[in-house]
């Protein structure tokens, strides 16, 4: 099996502690490759038309300034561990959104309940071109809903899996607009802790948006919470270890690795022996990495923390000074000022789907009143 169809949204929620030790296989969340094939399509419009009407029927409101009424749900755009995201469009103002829906019983029953607060809390708080924008989340007894800005052009995952590897310059473009975001974030005390392609999503005109904040925590210390998602996670989170934003700057390096060479340095089909990788193999690189990127992720890709670039004295400036970087001119970079490598095919406009892989819809429970034993854990929403 190919790193690509094993990786595909592999999402782990915790690993068992004394990992190595134990020798046992850590749970992952693992989803079924997007079906891109033919799917029934007549079905499928059944499906969604059934939903929509539910939906107008059934909405309620709850603490959020939106309720499910004001929305007309479409199509569904991607599958995570929990629930889904759908293109929906309001009925108020015409436009699109993506509409994040989290079953509250799984997330209870995978202990993602603070995870799942938090990645509200902090999408409520951001605000940087690069990074998704939230509108507003409500629930209803058996989800919790989160209305997102919708981004038309797809994930970086797919372009890359398309591409196979991106040229150097292209590779540099994505990697300085994911750095600006982490500096954001990192300067707000926020860890993101899932930086991988899969979240990285191009907007109409090949920008990034990072989303998925399902991990991302205000840690102005430390933190131990044992995630992410197996290629990318740090030496010192498999091992255990206190950690703060070190983590992203690790993941960074394995992002602009894979960008590079279409695959990431420390996979192996069998996800233990990953961890046994990221802890102890050598970083190899690719005859045709040019030196000044290899010596820039051998310094983010390094177990040693007193030497990462990014968690030292200057944290994101080390970085951003790197030679690799030295062309990017960081103030137009931030304003979108510097023409994308790619921009995505949208010609149909704002609700433009084609960039994203079909998936099987489902009826849904959207709007259900009743019994809800989980509604004070998700007060917020
Ligand atoms: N704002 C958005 N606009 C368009 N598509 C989106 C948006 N947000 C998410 N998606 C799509 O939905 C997919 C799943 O979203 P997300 O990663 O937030 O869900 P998740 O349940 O947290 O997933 P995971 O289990 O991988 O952590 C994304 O990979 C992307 O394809």
């Amino acid at each position: 099996m190919s790193q690509s169809e094993q990786r595909m949204r592999e999402t782990l929620q915790e690993l068992p502690s004394g990992l190595l030790g134990s020798g046992s296989v850590p749970e992952t969340q693992q989803q079924s490759l997007p079906e891109t094939q033919q799917q029934s399509s007549l079905g499928q419009q059944a499906v969604e038309a059934k939903n929509a009407q539910k939906t107008e029927l059934q909405g309620r409101q709850t603490s959020g300034k939106y309720t499910l009424n004001d929305f007309h749900i479409l199509r569904t755009l991607g599958t995570g561990s929990f629930g889904r995201v759908h293109l929906v469009r309001s009925n108020h103002n015409g436009r699109f959104y993506a509409m994040k829906v989290l079953k509250k019983r799984t997330i209870v029953k995978l202990k993602q309940v603070e995870h799942t607060n938090d990645e509200r809390r902090m999408l409520s708080i951001v605000s940087h071109p690069f990074i998704i924008r939230m509108w507003g989340t409500f629930q209803d007894a058996e989800q919790v809903f989160m209305i997102m800005d919708y981004i038309e052009g797809g994930e970086l995952f797919s372009l890359l899996r398309k591409s196979q590897r991106f040229p150097n310059p292209v590779a540099k473009f994505y990697a300085a607009e994911v750095c600006l975001a982490l500096e954001y974030l990192h300067a707000h005390e926020i860890i993101y802790r899932d930086l991988k392609p899969e979240n990285v999503l191009l907007d109409k005109n090949g920008h990034v948006k990072i989303t998925d904040f399902g991990f991302a925590k205000y840690v102005p210390d430390v933190t131990f919470t044992l995630c992410g998602t197996p290629d990318y996670i740090a030496p010192e989170v498999v091992s255990t270890k206190p950690y703060n934003k070190s983590v992203d700057w690790w993941s960074f390096g394995i992002l602009i690795f894979e960008m590079l060479a279409g695959y990431t340095p420390f996979y192996d089909s069998n996800t233990m022996k990953t961890y046994e990788n990221i802890l102890n193999a050598q970083l190899q690189f690719p005859p045709f990495f040019h030196a000044d990127v290899q010596d820039l992720l051998s310094q983010l890709i390094t177990r040693d923390l007193s030497k990462r670039l990014g968690n030292l004295q200057n944290g994101s400036e080390d970085v951003k000074n790197h030679p690799w970087f030295s062309e990017v001119v960081w103030e137009k970079l931030l304003c979108r000022n510097i023409e994308t490598p790619y921009e995505p095919p949208v010609h149909a406009g704002q609700g433009d789907t084609s960039q994203y892989d079909r998936y099987p819809e489902e009826e849904n429970s959207y709007g259900a009143e009743g019994d809800d034993p989980h509604h004070d854990l998700f007060a917020e929403f």
